[in-house]
């Protein structure tokens, strides 16, 4: 099986994505979306977490070779980014949403040396905010950022966009296309729920989707 199946049939298999139409998530980014996958629940299944770290090895190892430090992003970043520093012999560093207002008021955690070429882990992109942050704080603390790996895309044009315009590569393991043919196939996702999906995710800051059914 192709790893991007692999890593998103993980993902139905443990629970981690989960529908809620009639009272909506809200995102990092404010968006309200009637799916959350919830890739935190990773750490709960060992034997799952060990495929997850195998494949982002191997991404970075073919994507971004010559990596020097693997940065993970608070919080979620954070237990990937170590198992994989752990597993590549590589030092780990984590990077705050903002510096600490107390202690030595650091938002890079760890040693970052200026020049040294980083990637950084997040556990999953919606607009990519979050992990561009966390970019933005290694390249003005003068690391050579290679680019982004994490575990899930929802594939947003505003994403897209947001990587672009940062002039910043992402790779994942996986991606919502990928996780909604399998939920469709396995017949985990109802034909209403999916043509519930579709809608929104034409429009992912519009709240029309939530006429549907209605
Ligand atoms: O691509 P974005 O639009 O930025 O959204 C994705 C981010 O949101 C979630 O983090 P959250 O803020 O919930 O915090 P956590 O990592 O502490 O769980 C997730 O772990 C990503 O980091
Ligand atoms: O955008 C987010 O905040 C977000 C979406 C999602 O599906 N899962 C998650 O952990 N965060």
């Amino acid at each position: 099986m192709e790893s991007k199946q692999l890593i998103a049939e993980h993902l139905l298999k443990i629970k981690a994505v989960v529908l809620s139409p009639e009272e909506p998530f809200t995102w990092a980014s404010g968006i309200h979306s009637p799916v959350y996958c919830d890739n935190r629940m990773i750490m709960g299944y060992p034997v799952i977490w060990k495929d997850v770290i195998q494949a982002f090895v191997s991404l970075i190892q073919k994507n971004y070779p010559g990596a020097e430090v693997i940065a993970g992003t608070a919080t979620a970043g954070i237990s990937h980014a170590a198992l994989i520093a752990e597993a590549m012999h590589l030092p780990m560093a984590y990077v705050r949403s903002s510096a600490k207002s107390h202690g030595r008021k650091k938002q890079i955690e760890g040693i970052v040396q200026p020049g040294q070429k980083t990637v950084v882990i997040d556990d999953l992109i919606s607009t990519g905010g979050s992990v561009l942050t966390a970019v933005h704080a290694l390249e003005e603390a003068g690391a050579d950022v290679l680019g982004v790996a994490a575990i899930f895309t929802y594939l947003l044009p505003q994403a897209d966009k947001n990587f672009e315009e940062a002039n910043i590569k992402l790779k994942t393991l996986t991606d919502f296309e990928t996780l909604i043919h399998l939920a469709v196939a396995q017949g985990t996702i109802s034909s209403a729920q999916l043509e519930q999906l579709k809608k929104w995710y034409a429009d992912p800051t519009s709240e029309d989707w939530r006429m549907l059914n209605q």
